[in-house]
């Protein structure tokens, strides 16, 4: 077959969700994909990352403990046992994904896609062939970015996928940019006993969240002895065959056994010949779409690739959208809502709707309410009770719930339904909160108002 009604380009979060969705649909669907089945979510990016930080978790819990002296001694990562285990785990989901595709009918191509024209597009693969679609989805995703001076040589000067692949850990890492890349993995690698030096060109680290959550995450960072410097850019990172040399913009070094470049991604669009279907593109090449998430008027951009929010479960939502739109299932404009974000790691940060501050810059007359971790006793029972519950309300209703501390990604999703269903002081009266649960903290940050009358 070389007609289908849906191509798929990219076999991502976003991408694998709309194809799945659209044969389901009872649509003839063909995915393209030039590497692996799960794109950057899958191969190197949640979830690696969430198996190294998750098979490292008890280390940091149990450095909790013998800091209140309840238990002493030493225990040893195997990391390229740990490897393995990702490897294998990678692997299995892979023949998982693969044979729900054919479950469902979907043909998986693989190859290199380019658009020819507004219905046909390219595949260079094993061999050369051509597909027509009367819809198509671009869910090509995106790449790690860098700039000049900062390229990485994937030797000592390392991109987030790099990194997962070390079998040791390195003496010193330098972390180039502490968004979620940045902390995550700087984080696993602290645990592993490595030095970590961050070096942010923001005035804080995780400048996207509220800034007194990345001011507490900041304090917290540096009571675990991370080196962090903010407002400063690096300018040149140089191997030195035995270390990294990191020269930030005021002269001042740093020198390191290995750098980690996260400075932000880059969209997957060069060579997609989306020029041949009148396609557009902004900034650095992110895929401009419509209110629908159309890029033209057959052809959906979704996830990474159109620069809305490079998540995961965004890009997978988008592709529902996008089918169901496609379709005529739905007229409605891509209207998302809260988006739920988290930073995994020792110390979490997760937030749902907006930050104050966004709030504030509306015109919006804002008020804060906060529940601090300490007055929780699953927080204590970790020993780990430092960080806060933040809420941001709008005439007495939520519009931005926010955390950082211990497991306070456990937090999201409640956050996000908070928001979403447009929570008053009461409504947390109306459900009631297991005990002992970190959700108390989130209870008693909403709560407050009526507290205070
Ligand atoms: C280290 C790291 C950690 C992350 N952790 C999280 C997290 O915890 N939670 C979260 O929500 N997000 C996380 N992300 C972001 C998340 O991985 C992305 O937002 C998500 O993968 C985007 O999905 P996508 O479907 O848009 O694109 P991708 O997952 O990038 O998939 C795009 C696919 O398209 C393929 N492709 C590209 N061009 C072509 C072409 N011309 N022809 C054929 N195939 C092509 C690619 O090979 C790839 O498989 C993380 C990212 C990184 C790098
Ligand atoms: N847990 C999660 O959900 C998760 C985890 C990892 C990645 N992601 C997604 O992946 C995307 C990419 O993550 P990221 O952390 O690479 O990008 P990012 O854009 O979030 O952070 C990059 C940081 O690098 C800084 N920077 C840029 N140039 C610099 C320089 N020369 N010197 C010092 N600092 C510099 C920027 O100020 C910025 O804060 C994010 O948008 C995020 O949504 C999500």
């Amino acid at each position: 077959m070389s007609h289908f009604d849906i191509i798929v380009i990219g076999a991502g979060p976003g991408g694998y969700a709309a194809a799945l969705l659209a044969s389901q649909r009872g649509k003839t669907v063909a995915l393209i994909e030039k590497q692996n089945l799960g794109g950057t979510c899958l191969n190197w990016g949640c979830i690696p990352t969430k198996l190294y930080l998750g098979a490292t978790a008890h280390l940091e819990g149990l450095h909790a403990q013998s800091r209140l002296r309840l238990c002493s001694g030493s225990v040893q990562m195997d990391m390229s046992a740990l490897k393995k285990r990702k490897n294998a785990f990678v692997a299995a989901t892979h023949k998982a994904m693969s044979c729900c595709l054919d479950k469902h009918g979907i043909v998986l191509v693989q190859g290199q896609a380019a658009i020819l024209d507004k219905n046909t597009v390219r595949i260079d693969g094993e061999t050369e062939q051509t597909l027509n679609f009367k819809t198509l989805v671009i869910a090509t995703g995106s790449s790690t970015n860098w700039f000049a001076g900062l390229e990485p040589d994937h030797k000592r000067i390392l991109d987030s996928t790099d990194l997962l692949d070390l079998d040791a850990a390195p003496a010193s890492l330098a972390v180039i940019g502490a968004g979620a890349i940045g902390l995550e993995m700087a984080d696993f690698w602290h645990r592993l006993g490595t030095t970590i030096h961050v070096i942010e060109a923001a005035p804080r680290i995780a400048p996207a969240e509220d800034e007194e959550i990345a001011q507490t995450l900041h304090g917290m960072l540096k009571r675990k002895k991370w080196n962090i410097v903010t407002g400063k850019r690096v300018a040149e990172l140089v191997n030195e065959d035995e270390s990294v040399l990191v020269r930030l913009e005021d002269g001042a070094e740093i020198r390191v056994e290995k750098a980690l470049v996260a400075v932000g991604r880059k969209p997957n669009t060069p060579g997609l010949g989306l020029e041949n279907a009148g396609v557009a593109l902004t900034g650095a090449g992110w895929v401009t779409t419509d209110e629908f998430l159309r890029a033209a008027p057959n052809i959906y951009a979704i996830g990474d690739v159109n620069g809305r929010t490079l998540l995961a479960h965004a890009a997978e939502h988008q592709g529902r959208h996008a089918i169901l739109h496609a379709l005529g299932e739905t007229a409605a404009p891509y209207a998302p809502g809260p988006i739920p974000g988290c930073i995994y790691g020792s110390i979490e940060v997760m937030r749902a709707g907006h930050t104050a501050a966004e709030l504030t810059a509306q015109g919006k007359t804002v008020t804060v309410t906060r529940a601090n971790l300490g007055a929780n006793p699953i927080s204590q029972a970790h020993g780990q009770a430092l960080g806060l519950v933040k809420v941001a309300w709008v005439d007495g209703v939520v519009r931005g719930v926010t955390a950082v501390g211990h497991g306070a990604s456990h937090l999201v999703t409640l956050a996000e339904i908070m928001v979403r269903d447009r929570w008053t002081a009461h409504t947390a009266h109306e459900h009631i909160f297991a005990h002992p649960t970190l959700d108390e903290a989130l209870r008693d940050a909403l709560i407050a108002p009526l507290e205070d009358k």
